[in-house]
């Protein structure tokens, strides 16, 4: 049986609901039923301000997404209506905590296997934090209630694929985060990212920690001492690894064909080449889920919403990605 693709709602002060509704309307999207899970208030408004004319149906359960024809949206509404004339652009409690319920709801129904996947516009960290909500982001959400001891975040795009040692930790923490056991973890789930990617024997590149990886212990230990056995370790497994390699030109290397896939040590070392490179085409992929997740690559872009002029390229192409990752499956 074909099931639904749920769309998270994102942050409802960001660009999230009119991106959903940007993506639903346009009749060259991937043919495959959507399913929104948000406020159906929301979503109208948004639907109003991308001036899509599409058709907004409430809908009680995922499988009643099927019935609803292409040109229009099956919402699944939360348990809390939110305000109509909720702010744009602003850190808010209410915003936080329906954008939590979101992907609780739509993890749950992954977990229950009555969704396909699971696609997310961008929510607020400030915003969850406001909420009492505990997670700095989605990725920590979806490995905690589903259970997942241990997940990895990668970004991709046409021309680079980048796995994150550590993610959304401080900088201090992110190199305490260096250890044997992560550089090895993040190895092996760039292995299984890249065949999943349908390439049989990935070529992973491990970015040093320091300038010049070191410099041979002139500029830090880690990668000597940490990363290059960790390297060793992945190679005797099979894995086809190699580095540490300054990170200042592993990402120009991969790009030109040399890798498949890079290791980056923290959050903004693997995240800026790749947002450098447009934020229009780039996904997040949650590695190492029992069920299918992608994300936009950019944030709710709260100094534009409300305006209409939020780009739909990303969660298009984190649409497109997770029905290509599901057709694998
Ligand atoms: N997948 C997710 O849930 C993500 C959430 N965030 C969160 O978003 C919030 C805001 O993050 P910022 O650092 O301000 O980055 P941001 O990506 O929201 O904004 C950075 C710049 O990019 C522009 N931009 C972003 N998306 C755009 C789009 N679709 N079309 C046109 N322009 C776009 C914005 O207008 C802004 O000028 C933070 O709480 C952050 O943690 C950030 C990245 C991913
Ligand atoms: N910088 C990536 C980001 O913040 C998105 O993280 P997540 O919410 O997908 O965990």
């Amino acid at each position: 049986m074909s099931l639904p693709f749920a769309l998270t709602l994102g942050d409802p002060a960001g660009v999230g609901p009119e991106l959903i509704c940007k993506l639903a309307a346009d009749p060259a999207r991937p043919k495959v039923p959507l399913l929104a899970i948000g406020d159906l208030g929301i979503l109208r408004r948004a639907a109003a301000i991308v001036a899509s004319g599409l058709t907004l149906v409430a809908v009680d359960t995922p499988e009643a997404a099927l019935s609803v024809p292409l040109g229009a949206l099956a919402v699944l509404p939360l348990s809390v209506p939110l305000p109509d004339d909720l702010p744009f652009g602003k850190v808010d409690a209410r915003a936080g905590a329906a954008a939590y319920e979101s992907l609780c709801i739509a993890i749950d129904l992954a977990m229950e296997k009555r969704i396909a996947a699971i696609v997310t516009p961008p929510l607020h960290k400030e915003a969850l934090k406001a909420a009492g909500v505990h997670f700095p982001g989605h990725t920590e959400i979806l490995a905690a209630r589903s259970n997942t001891p241990e997940v990895a975040m990668m970004l991709a795009n046409e021309e680079l694929r980048v796995l994150l040692v550590s993610i959304h930790v401080s900088l201090r923490d992110a190199i305490a985060a260096v250890t044997p056991e992560a550089e090895l973890r993040a190895l092996r789930f760039a292995h299984q990212a890249g065949k999943a990617y349908g390439i049989a024997r990935p070529r992973v590149a491990v970015a040093g920690l320091n300038p010049h990886a070191g410099e041979g212990g002139l500029f830090g230990h880690e990668d000597a001492e940490i990363i290059a056995p960790a390297i060793a370790a992945a190679q005797a497994e099979g894995i086809d690894a190699s580095g540490p390699w300054p990170g200042d030109t592993i990402f120009m290397r991969a790009r030109r064909g040399e890798f498949d896939i890079v290791v980056a040590q923290y959050h903004d070392q693997g995240l800026i080449p790749v947002k450098y490179l447009g934020i229009d085409h780039g996904v997040n992929i949650t590695v190492g889920l029992p069920f299918v997740r992608t994300s936009v690559d950019h944030g709710t872009a709260f100094d534009i919403a409300g305006t209409g002029t939020a780009d739909a390229s990303s969660l298009w192409a984190a649409l497109e990605q997770a029905v290509a990752m599901v057709g694998e499956t």
